[in-house]
């Protein structure tokens, strides 16, 4: 479902970032393991298109990202690609509901159902909340619903689980890894946090040049 080869990049003035290669079938999960500055965020950007690699090629689902153009790669990003940050990043002016909606809107495609979705996050009550109610476990899952929505191929996270409790990192990453499974997408997680690890075996090192 994701793979990579031989993927190098360079951000302006600093010396290239080499890759380790990637490889990850439908509904497994990989950790992205590094030093802080080791380049793990510039992993999740070329994987998602975000930036473009001095070398090498990312393939989702088939599909090289290099063969994209930049309006291909925006529409190939909402419906092939849910990307979990580490903070929501929630549109304070919408209900829960219609963050979600949001991502239909995007990906101009149907998706998954939203009550269903919201009711497996275990927030189908807050659906009409407002989003700045919500606690940072609720948050992070309405954000985990929203890149769920269009029941991506590739499902990338950047330390989801960095402000989370206990409680909150465990259930996330369990939420994470069974709808990974159920919807056939691959899973990359970015993290530091030994609770992770703890969740999930396989793992590559990005390590600084
Ligand atoms: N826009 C940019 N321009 C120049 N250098 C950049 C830019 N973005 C990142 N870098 C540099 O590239 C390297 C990798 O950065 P990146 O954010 O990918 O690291 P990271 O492993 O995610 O770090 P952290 O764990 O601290 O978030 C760092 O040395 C960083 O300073």
């Amino acid at each position: 479902m994701l793979e990579t080869s031989a993927l190098q990049y360079a951000h302006p003035g600093q010396a290239v970032i080499s890759f380790p290669e990637i490889k990850v079938q439908a509904g497994q999960s990989l950790l992205v393991l590094g030093k802080s500055g080791s380049g793990k965020t510039t992993l999740l950007n070329l994987l998602s298109g975000l930036l473009t690699p001095l070398r090498g090629e990312v393939v989702v689902n088939g599909t090289k990202l290099s063969a994209l153009s930049e309006q291909a790669m925006d529409l190939f990003r909402g419906r092939n690609i849910g990307i979990v940050f580490q903070k929501p990043h929630l549109i304070a002016a919408l209900d829960v509901r219609q963050n979600l909606e949001l991502a239909h809107f995007f990906g101009k495609k149907k998706g998954q159902e939203i009550p269903r979705l919201l009711a497996e996050l275990d927030i189908a009550e807050k659906a009409k909340a407002s989003v700045l109610t919500l606690s940072e476990g609720e948050a992070q899952r309405v954000s985990i619903a929203r890149a769920l929505a269009n029941s991506p191929k590739l499902i990338l996270a950047d330390e989801p689980t960095s402000s989370l409790d206990d409680e909150n990192a465990e259930k996330v990453i369990r939420l994470l890894k069974t709808q990974a499974a159920k919807i056939g997408a691959a899973l990359v997680i970015v993290t530091h946090d030994q609770r992770v690890k703890n969740q999930i075996s396989n793992f590559i090192e990005v390590k600084r040049p």
